[in-house]
């Protein structure tokens, strides 16, 4: 058995798998990374791990890359992201995630690669009936950037029934800070991630933040979110990797902490990491947005072994807050050069 086999990583240069790509090289895995650049970027690819520039959709590139590099387990982090654009372009969303995840997935049952680690998310689970939210919970998605997720998760399960495919769905909450040693971080100019936003605008960076509803049935009127911090899901990434390839089978786990910040807590703790108030507007509810997602994450702890090193909402803020800050100030740098 190969304890350490090469590990392909859609969406490398991207957020989330960019601190993969670094956690599994912290553990000695052997790494290419294959992105379209679309919304990730060069630069986030550490010195000496390979980029393949090229679409998933394009399964014979990706075959291709798969038997250059003796691939032996896919990270498939690569997929459209954003809750509220679903909702206007389905169409995209069922494309991207789930047409070309079938692609990548058949083209891994084709070459025999084992192992299939998936970037699902907390979206699959809708608007829950009970709290906190267990993998056994009811997947009712509201949206269809959580439904093209979910219909991916199942294609995964049969495929590995009938198949043999070691499977690890890890379904995030919401994912937030930066690599603590300056590495990564988030880059997407776009992002609409709630505290990329407040650090962009505690920097000036935008001239406010928005409250998006403040009229939902929570303490404070605001969403509630289970925060995860970026470099804790890169290690859960790594900890899958070797149960799959030690264990084999299938895993499905929730990916948070289990507790709950609403959008006013989140905002007061960048107000807290900054020293003085953040420009702020209350907006209409944004379409897609479930009021509260908190996670049952015993699971994780239990299968995993996994202990999160970084999980206070400080932490997240101040590491993308630095991030953030390094950022403009070397893009200020280019500009002046
Ligand atoms: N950020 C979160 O809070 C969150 C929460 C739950 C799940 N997820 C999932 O995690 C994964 C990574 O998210 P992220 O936040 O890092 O987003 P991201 O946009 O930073 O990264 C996605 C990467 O995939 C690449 N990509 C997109 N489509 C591609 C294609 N067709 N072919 C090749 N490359 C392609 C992009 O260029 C980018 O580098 C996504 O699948 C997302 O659905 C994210
Ligand atoms: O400028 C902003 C940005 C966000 N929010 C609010 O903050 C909360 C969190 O929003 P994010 O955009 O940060 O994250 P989402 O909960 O919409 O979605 C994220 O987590 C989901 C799982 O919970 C999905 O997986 C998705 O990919 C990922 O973007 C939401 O209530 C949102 O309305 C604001 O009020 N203002």
């Amino acid at each position: 058995m190969d304890e350490t086999p090469v590990v392909l990583v859609t969406g490398g240069a991207g957020y989330i798998g960019s601190h993969a790509v670094l956690a599994l090289q912290d553990a000695g895995f052997p790494v290419v990374v294959f992105d379209n650049l679309s919304t990730g970027i060069r630069s986030a690819v550490p010195d000496g791990v390979p980029l393949i520039e090229g679409d998933i959709a394009d399964t014979e590139h990706v075959a291709e890359v798969i038997r250059g590099f003796q691939v032996g387990a896919i990270m498939h982090f690569a997929g459209s992201i954003v809750v509220s654009e679903s909702v206007e372009k389905p169409l995209k969303y069922y494309r991207n995630n789930t047409q070309n995840s079938l692609g990548l997935i058949e083209t891994c049952v084709r070459l025999g690669v084992k192992h299939f680690i998936f970037s699902s998310t907390a979206a699959v689970y809708g608007e829950p009936e009970a709290y906190p939210i267990d993998e056994e919970s009811p997947t009712r998605p509201i949206n269809p950037y959580g439904q093209s997720k979910l219909m991916t998760e199942h294609m995964l399960r049969d495929a590995s029934a009938a198949h043999g495919l070691n499977t690890g769905i890890l379904r995030y909450f919401n994912v937030a800070g930066a690599d603590p040693a300056g590495r990564a971080g988030q880059n997407t100019p776009a992002a609409t991630h709630l505290i990329k936003v407040a650090v962009q605008a505690a920097l000036g960076l935008r001239p406010a933040i928005s409250v998006f509803g403040t009229d939902y049935d929570t303490p404070d009127g605001t969403c509630i979110r289970d925060y995860i911090h970026v470099s804790d899901l890169a290690d859960a990434h790594v900890l899958a990797l070797r149960h799959l390839v030690g264990k084999g089978g299938n895993l499905l786990v929730n990916c948070a902490y289990g507790r709950g910040f609403s959008v006013r807590e989140v905002l007061k703790a960048v107000e807290k990491v900054i020293g003085r108030p953040l420009p702020v507007d209350d907006a209409p509810r944004r379409a897609g947005d479930p009021p509260a997602l908190v996670a049952k994450a015993d699971r994780i702890h239990g299968l995993l072994g996994w202990k999160p090193a970084h999980g206070s909402l400080e932490e997240m803020v101040e590491t993308a807050l630095a991030w953030e800050r390094r950022s403009a100030e070397e893009s200020k740098a280019r500009r002046a050069s």
